[in-house]
C-alpha cells in the first residue's frame, strides 16, 4: 500500500520505516527541514537501536523516503498516520495544536479517497474532531478517519513494532477497518476493532496501567524499607501470578519519559471534562512525583545531611536505558538537588549527555564512568544502563574515594555489596552499611 506518515519523531519514524520493511511505500514527512535533509543522508535525529540501519535500507530498497511537501507526499497515499506530538499544556491537558495544523492542511488538499489516522496519543474525541476540520477545509466528506494507537516503547521500539502484541484500530466505516486490517495482516498479531472512541481510550488506559503498576510497587518499596522486607523478593513473589504478571514491578525512582507523566495527567483531565474524579490515576502520578525524591533523601543520609563539597558521581541521565530522551527523567529534578547542598556533581549517560545539558542547567558531564567516579565521595546510579550493571565492583572500589553506592534501579545484589565492604542504598531494601568515615 502506499502510506504517508505525517511526523518524524520516535513514532513517525519507527511505524514509518517499519511499515516500509513488510513491504509498503513510505513516505515520512516532517515541517523540520533540516531533519529530512538529515534524514535522506540516513542520519537519525535520535538514539534508537537497530534503528538507522532499517532505514538505511528501506531508502536503498526505494520503499522509504523523506519530504517536506505534505501535498506531493498525499497525492498518492492511500492511507495517512498524523504521528505529530501532543504535549502536555500547563493544565495536564494535552495540546492539539499539532494535530489541528495537520487536519487543516491534509482538508485543503484532499481531493480523493484517503483513510487519515490518528496515530499519536490524543484524547477521546479527536477522531470526530479532526473529521470535522477535514470536511470544513476540503468541502466534502470523501474520506474516512481512524484511530491506531502506538504501543512501542522507547529504546526497543523497532523490535516492539515488528513484534507487536496487539494493533487497536477504531473505525467507523468497513472500508477504513478493511485497508487497516490489511495493512497489519504481515505483523501476524492480535486485532482488536473498535470503534475510534474506544481506540482513543484504550491507548490512555494501558499508559495509566503500567504507570500504576510503577506507583504501585514503589509505595510497596518505601512500605519494604519501614519493616525490612526486600521489594525485588516481593515483586518476584507478586508476579509469579499470571493474573499480575513481572513486568512492570521494578521499584525504583519512579517514571519519566515523554508518556507516562504526560498521558495520566491527559487522562485526569479527560475524566475532569467528562464529571469524573479519577483518584487512582491522581494518586499514580502524586506516588511518582515523590519518588524520585527518595534517592536524594538516601544520598543525604549516608553524609548525615551534609553535601556540602562532596564530590557525587551520577551515572545515568536519561529516563530509561537505550535512548537519549531526557523528557521528564528523574535526573533532572535530582541533580538541582544535589546541587543546592554544595554537592560538586559529575555526571556521565552513555547516550544521553548532549541532550541532557539542554535540560539541567550547570550540569558537568565527562566522557567515561571512570572519570566520574574518580575519587567520589558517592556514586548515584540514576538509569539501569547495562554498561551499569556489568560495573566492576571491585576496581570501582579502588578509585572512590569512599565505597558508596546509591542505587535508584536495584541493580546489585545486597550479598555482594555487604561483602566488598560497600555502604550501598537501593530502593525498598535494607541499606548495607559497610564501613564508611
Ligand atoms: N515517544 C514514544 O515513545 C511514543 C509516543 N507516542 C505518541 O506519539 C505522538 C508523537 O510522539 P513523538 O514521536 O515522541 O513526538 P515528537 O514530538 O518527538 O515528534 C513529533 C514530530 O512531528 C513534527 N511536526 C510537528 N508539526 C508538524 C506538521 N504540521 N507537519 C509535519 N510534521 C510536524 C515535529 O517536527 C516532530 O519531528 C505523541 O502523541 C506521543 O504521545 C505513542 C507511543 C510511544
Ligand atoms: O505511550 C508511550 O509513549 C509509551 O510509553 C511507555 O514506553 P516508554 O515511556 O518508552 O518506556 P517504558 O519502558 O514504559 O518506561 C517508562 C518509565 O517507567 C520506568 N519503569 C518502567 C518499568 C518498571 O518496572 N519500573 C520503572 O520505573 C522506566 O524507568 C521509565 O522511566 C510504554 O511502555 C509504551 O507501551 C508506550 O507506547
Amino acid at each position: 500500500m502506499n502510506i504517508c506518515v505525517i511526523g518524524t519523531g520516535y513514532v513517525g519514524l519507527v511505524s514509518g520505516v517499519c511499515f516500509s520493511e513488510i513491504g509498503n511505500k513510505v513516505t515520512c514527512v516532517d515541517i523540520d527541514e533540516n531533519k529530512i535533509n538529515n534524514l535522506k543522508e540516513g542520519i537519525i535525529p535520535i538514539y534508537e537501536p537497530g534503528l538507522e540501519e532499517l532505514v538505511v535500507k528501506n531508502i536503498e530498497a526505494k520503499k522509504l523516503s523523506f519530504s517536506t511537501d505534505l501535498n506531493t507526499a498525499m497525492e498518492n497515499a492511500e492511507i495517512i498516520f498524523i504521528a505529530v506530538g501532543t504535549p502536555p499544556k500547563e493544565n495536564g491537558e494535552a495540546d492539539l495544536r499539532f494535530v489541528e495544523a495537520v487536519a487543516t492542511s491534509i482538508g485543503k488538499k484532499l481531493n480523493n479517497y484517503k483513510v487519515i489516522v490518528t496515530k499519536s496519543t490524543v484524547p477521546v474525541g479527536t477522531g470526530k474532531w479532526i473529521k470535522g476540520i477535514i470536511e470544513k477545509e476540503s468541502g466534502h466528506n470523501n474520506f474516512d478517519v481512524a484511530s491506531n494507537p502506538e504501543f512501542l516503547r522507547e529504546g526497543s521500539a523497532i523490535f516492539d513494532t515488528m513484534n507487536m502484541e496487539r494493533a487497536v484500530i477504531g473505525v467507523e466505516s468497513e472500508k477504513a477497518k478493511e485497508w487497516l486490517t490489511k495493512l497489519h495482516e504481515p505483523f501476524k498479531t492480535n486485532i482488536v476493532i473498535s470503534d475510534i472512541e474506544t481506540a482513543e481510550m484504550i491507548k490512555y488506559a494501558a499508559n495509566a496501567f503500567l504507570a500504576t503498576k510503577i506507583s504501585f510497587i514503589n509505595e510497596i518499596a518505601n512500605i519494604c524499607e519501614l519493616v525490612g522486607a526486600d521489594v525485588t523478593k516481593v515483586a518476584e513473589g507478586m508476579g509469579l501470578d499470571n493474573r499480575i504478571g513481572q513486568a512492570f514491578l521494578a521499584a525504583g525512582i519512579g517514571y519519566g519519559g515523554s508518556c507516562f507523566p504526560k498521558d495520566t495527567n491527559a487522562l485526569i483531565n479527560i475524566a475532569e471534562k467528562a464529571g469524573y474524579n479519577l483518584k487512582i490515576v491522581k494518586d499514580v502520578e502524586d506516588v511518582n512525583k515523590n519518588q524520585r525524591f527518595r534517592i536524594y533523601d538516601k544520598v543525604k543520609e549516608a553524609f548525615n545531611s551534609d553535601l556540602n563539597g562532596k564530590k557525587l558521581a551520577v551515572l545515568g541521565l536519561a529516563f530509561k536505558p537505550n535512548t537519549d530522551d531526557m523528557r521528564a527523567a528523574p535526573s533532572i529534578d535530582i541533580i538541582p538537588k544535589l546541587q543546592e547542598e554544595g554537592a560538586l556533581v559529575l555526571a556521565y549517560d552513555p547516550v544521553a549527555m548532549k541532550n541532557a545539558h539542554k535540560e539541567i542547567p550547570n550540569l558537568q558531564t565527562v566522557e567515561s564512568y571512570i572519570e566520574a567516579v574518580q575519587d567520589a565521595d558517592a556514586v548515584i546510579i540514576l538509569t539501569d544502563w547495562e554498561e551499569f550493571k556489568n560495573l566492576d565492583l571491585i576496581t570501582l572500589k579502588g578509585v572512590v574515594k569512599q565505597p558508596v553506592l546509591i542505587d535508584g534501579r536495584n541493580m546489585f545484589s545486597l550479598d555482594d555489596m555487604e561483602e566488598l565492604g560497600y555502604y550501598y542504598a537501593s530502593i525498598g531494601r535494607k541499606t548495607v552499611k559497610g564501613n564508611i568515615k
